[in-house]
C-alpha cells in the first residue's frame, strides 16, 4: 500500500489552474522530491495531502485515510518552508511546547534534539541559533510522534552543504524506518543521489516521474565529448571527426547518446593524433529544462 497516493488531483485559485489532473504515490521508506519552478505547484500539492486546502477534483490517500482526517494527521508530519518559532525559548523549550500540545512527554525534547544535531545547544535561546539550526528544530518537531509520512517544503533553502548533507543522512535513517517522505526543491543538483525517485512540477502538471537514472535515459540528451590534439594536429582530428574546433587544440563533438561508443572509438583510433578526451554527459540543469519545457509547448 502506497503511504500517500493522489490521482487525477485539480486546484483551481480563480482561473488559474495551480494542479491539473495530479497523479503521484510515494511508498513507504522511499524518499520523493518534488521539483519545479517558482508558483509550479509544489506547496498547493502539500497543503492538499496535510488537508489544509482541499482539492477541488480527484483522490487523496494519506495511509489509507482522508487528508486532514484525524487518522491521517496523527502519522503526518510538515515542515513549512519558513518555520518560525519563538526567539526567547531555548531549543529544550520550545520542544517541550510542542511535545505537550501533542500529549507526548516533555522529557523527549531533548533526545530529538540530539537526534537533529543540536543537544548541545538545546538550552541556548533559539533567537541566537542560526538559519541551519532552526531547521534542524524544525526537523526535530517533525520527527515527534514517530510520523509515518514526512511532508517537507524546501526544508534546506539557506542551508550550507555540509548542514544539507547532515538533514539528508537524517531522512536516510527516517526513510530505512520505514517513514515515507515528500520534500519540493527548486534544485535538482540538490538532490541528486539522495531521493529515490524525482518528481517534476511544471505549470501544475507533472511532467516526469522517475529515478534520476531513468530521466537521464529518458530525456536522450546529447553528450559532449571534448578532445583535446597533440600540437598541430587540431585541424587533422576535426575533420577526421567532422566535429569543430573549439580553439588550437580543442575540438568539440556533439553525439547522442547512443552514438557515444561509436564516437569514442574513433576518437580512439585517431590516439596518435589526440592528446586527451573528456566525456560530458547532460548536466541535471538540462535534464530539468528538458522536462520543464514540455509544457510549454
Ligand atoms: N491562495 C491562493 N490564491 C490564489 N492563487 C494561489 C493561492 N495559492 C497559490 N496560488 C497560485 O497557485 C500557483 C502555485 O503556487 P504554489 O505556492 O503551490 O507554487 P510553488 O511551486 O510552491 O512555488 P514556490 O517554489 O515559489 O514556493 C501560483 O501561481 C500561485 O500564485
Amino acid at each position: 500500500m502506497s503511504s500517500l497516493k493522489l490521482s487525477t488531483v485539480t486546484k483551481t485559485f480563480g482561473r488559474h489552474t495551480a494542479l491539473d489532473r495530479v497523479g503521484l504515490t510515494v511508498g513507504a521508506g522511499e524518499r520523493v522530491a518534488l521539483l519545479g519552478h517558482n508558483g509550479a505547484g509544489k506547496s498547493t500539492l502539500m497543503k492538499i495531502v496535510l488537508g489544509l486546502i482541499p482539492a477541488d477534483g480527484g483522490s487523496v490517500e494519506v495511509l489509507g485515510a482522508a487528508p486532514g482526517s484525524g487518522a491521517a494527521r496523527a502519522q503526518v508530519a510538515y515542515l513549512p518552508e519558513n518555520a518560525a518559532f519563538h526567539p526567547s525559548l531555548t531549543g529544550e523549550e520550545q520542544m517541550a511546547l510542542y511535545l505537550r500540545l501533542r500529549g507526548a512527554p516533555a522529557s523527549q525534547a531533548r533526545p530529538l534534539l540530539d537526534r537533529v544535531g543540536l543537544g548541545d545547544a538545546a538550552r541556548r535561546r533559539i533567537g541566537t541559533y542560526s538559519k541551519g539550526m532552526r531547521q534542524r528544530v524544525g526537523l526535530a518537531q517533525a520527527l515527534i510522534g514517530r510520523p509515518r509520512l514526512l511532508v517537507l517544503d524546501e526544508p534546506t533553502s539557506g542551508l550550507d552543504p555540509v548542514s544539507r548533507r547532515e538533514f539528508y543522512a537524517i531522512l536516510e535513517e527516517l526513510a530505512a524506518d520505514g517513514a515515507a517522505i515528500l520534500l519540493s526543491s527548486h534544485a535538482l543538483t540538490e538532490v541528486e543521489a539522495r531521493t529515490d525517485r524525482i518528481v517534476i512540477l511544471s505549470k501544475g502538471r507533472v511532467v516526469a516521474d522517475d529515478t534520476l537514472a531513468g530521466l537521464r535515459r529518458n530525456a536522450g540528451l546529447p553528450t559532449r565529448i571534448h578532445v583535446a590534439a597533440r600540437p598541430g594536429a587540431a585541424d587533422d582530428v576535426a575533420r577526421e571527426l567532422r566535429a569543430g574546433r573549439r580553439n588550437g587544440v580543442m575540438v568539440d563533438l556533439v553525439c547522442p547518446p547512443d552514438e557515444k561508443l561509436s564516437r569514442l572509438g574513433r576518437v580512439a583510433e585517431l590516439g596518435h593524433l589526440v592528446e586527451d578526451v573528456e566525456v560530458v554527459p547532460p548536466s541535471l540543469e538540462d535534464i530539468y529544462d528538458h522536462y520543464s519545457r514540455r509544457t510549454q509547448a
